[in-house]
């Protein structure tokens, strides 16, 4: 679905299989990014693949076959000169949330770091740390933290705002909030939504919570065994679909999801 009138995808993937070890995990697979569409979810049961498909976004994963394509340029062949605006345009955040920063670093340093990058290779969000922290429901007291100090939750939303910084063209969450309690959780995403709809950013959220997928994304694509089998609004496709990996979940989704089916 999209909300803006610039619809020209900035990533896609185009009929993508890829694997590991010469097997395809996933196959088939078609997916448009563009700047100013809706959140698109991605669920299913778990090693369906899901997180192959970012990879694969990303160009950690080579396709087998299939292109995933970066504003018209094949992902895997993005040269040494491009990558680094490759990366800045294109976010992943996974599940580990902040890697590689120095645990007494603060809070605020990391943040102000990742905008001074942002600015460094002309992607300014126009935020300011404290601006960044909001999004994601971090209040100022966590400015001066060490993030060595965070809970794992924390760490998850610091590294949110970080790629905020860089007003991504978009960003691939990857359960970007397991450690964060439910209650939270919803919260996170309400203001990271209003953050990426205003910088434009596409998100693309792969997640088992459906609760979270059905506040942000107005499209989801059920993957299973590596192939879409239903896409559409998650209740539409949770009350439609036949398909038995739809069932199941379907049967087990929360309460919260229940009463929209
Ligand atoms: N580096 C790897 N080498 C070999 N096999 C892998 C590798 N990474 C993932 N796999 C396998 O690929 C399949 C899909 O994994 P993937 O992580 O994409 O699934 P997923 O849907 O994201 O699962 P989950 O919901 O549990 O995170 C699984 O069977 C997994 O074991």
């Amino acid at each position: 679905m999209s909300t803006h009138a610039d619809t020209t995808p900035i990533l896609r993937a185009d009929g993508l299989a890829a694997g590991y070890g010469g097997a395809d995990v996933v196959h088939g697979i078609d997916l448009a990014l563009a700047t100013g569409d809706a959140p698109v979810g991605i669920i299913g049961p778990s090693g369906a693949g899901k997180s192959t498909i970012v990879r694969a976004l990303t160009g950690a994963v080579k396709p087998t076959a299939g292109r995933v394509t970066w504003n018209g340029r094949t992902v895997t062949r993005i040269g040494l000169r491009d990558k680094k605006a490759f990366r800045t345009q294109v976010r992943r955040v996974a599940q580990e949330g902040i890697g590689g920063v120095e645990p007494r670093t603060t809070v605020d340093r990391v943040v102000a770091k990742a905008l001074s990058d942002a600015r460094k290779a002309g992607r300014p969000s126009g935020s300011t740390v404290e601006e960044l922290l909001e999004d994601v429901a971090l209040e100022p007291r966590f400015a001066p933290r060490q993030v060595g100090t965070l809970s794992g939750g924390e760490k998850q939303r610091v590294a949110l705002a970080m790629a905020l910084a860089t007003r991504p063209d978009a960003l691939l969450l990857d359960e970007p909030l397991t450690a964060v309690d439910p209650a939270m959780r919803g919260e996170v995403v309400r203001r990271l939504g209003d953050a990426a709809a205003s910088l434009g950013t596409a998100v693309l959220l792969v997640t088992h919570d459906l609760e979270l997928v059905e506040r942000l994304c107005p499209t989801v694509h059920v993957l299973a065994e590596g192939t879409f089998v239903a896409s559409g609004p998650l209740s539409t496709v949770l009350a439609e679909s036949t398909h038995p990996s739809v069932r199941e979940l379907a049967e087990a989704a929360p309460q919260a999801v229940q009463r929209f089916l």
